[in-house]
């Protein structure tokens, strides 16, 4: 298997004395490339703050992280920021559209923020994979709550990530609307051999995954075993 990122012995500590919150007590994961990962576990078992760490927004108290063969725990917050924009893709929640861009620009925005250019031929295949041809300049306002997900997900992949991280996409949304971002995902991490790593608390949408990892208490606990493992 070919692994495109990996934790050692990762920690993340809160406050300290009588304080202290053990958020991420140790935690050795290797990610499979172009494979769909889930996390599960119960609420504050560490789920988010491992997923801060893995898309440099955080950085661990101890413990290594390496994507794609490079350190990212000890890059400098320059080196750190050009890390989140070109190599991560986040989905979030509620989406964080940037209500006056357009749907163009919303999805082009993380290229922007890098000065690339984009390749039009990917934003053109994205765009009508997801079915948002004929949406391209309306506002997010303008938008249908399935819109506004496609719009999301295709910002998410625009840079070409090599790492879509989503925190719970679906947990706001009814069990519809839940399925069709998971759909959505789905088909981008089948076409475009995309990794995805997602956090969610819906066991039935976590046995959709290659592999499904559970966290307890900042610990790795018994998930499903491996890639491509169902039942091990
Ligand atoms: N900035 C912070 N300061 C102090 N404690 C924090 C901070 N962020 C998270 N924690 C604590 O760390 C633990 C893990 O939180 P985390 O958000 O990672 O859990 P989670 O598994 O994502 O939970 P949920 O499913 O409810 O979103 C919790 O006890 C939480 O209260």
């Amino acid at each position: 298997m070919e692994v495109i990122a990996k934790t050692e012995g990762l920690k993340k500590y809160y406050g300290q004395g009588a304080g202290l919150v053990k958020a991420l007590d140790g935690i050795d994961l290797e990610i499979e490339k172009g494979k769909f990962t889930m996390i599960v576990g119960t609420s504050g078992s560490g789920k988010t703050t491992f997923l801060n760490l893995l898309g440099g927004q955080d950085r661990p108290t101890e413990g290594r992280i390496w994507v794609e063969g490079t350190r990212i725990d000890t890059l400098k917050e320059s080196w750190l920021a050009v890390y989140r924009r070109n190599k991560v893709g986040f989905v979030y929640q509620n989406f964080n559209l940037i209500p006056m861009l357009t749907v163009e620009e919303n999805i082009l925005f993380p290229l922007e923020m890098g000065n690339e250019r984009p390749d039009r031929g990917f934003f053109e295949e994205l765009v009508e994979t997801l079915g948002l041809g004929d949406r391209l300049s309306a506002l997010p306002g303008e938008l249908s709550g399935g819109q506004r997900q496609q719009t999301a997900i295709a910002r998410a992949l625009i840079a070409r990530p090599a790492l879509v991280l989503a925190d719970e996409p679906t947990g706001n949304l009814d069990t519809k609307s839940g399925q069709n971002v998971l759909g959505l995902l789905k088909m981008m991490n089948r076409k475009y051999r995309q990794t995805i790593v997602m956090i969610t608390h819906d066991l039935d949408i976590a046995q959709t995954a290659d592999r499904i990892v559970r966290i307890e208490d900042g610990r790795l606990a018994e998930g499903r075993g491996g890639y491509g493992a169902p039942g091990q």
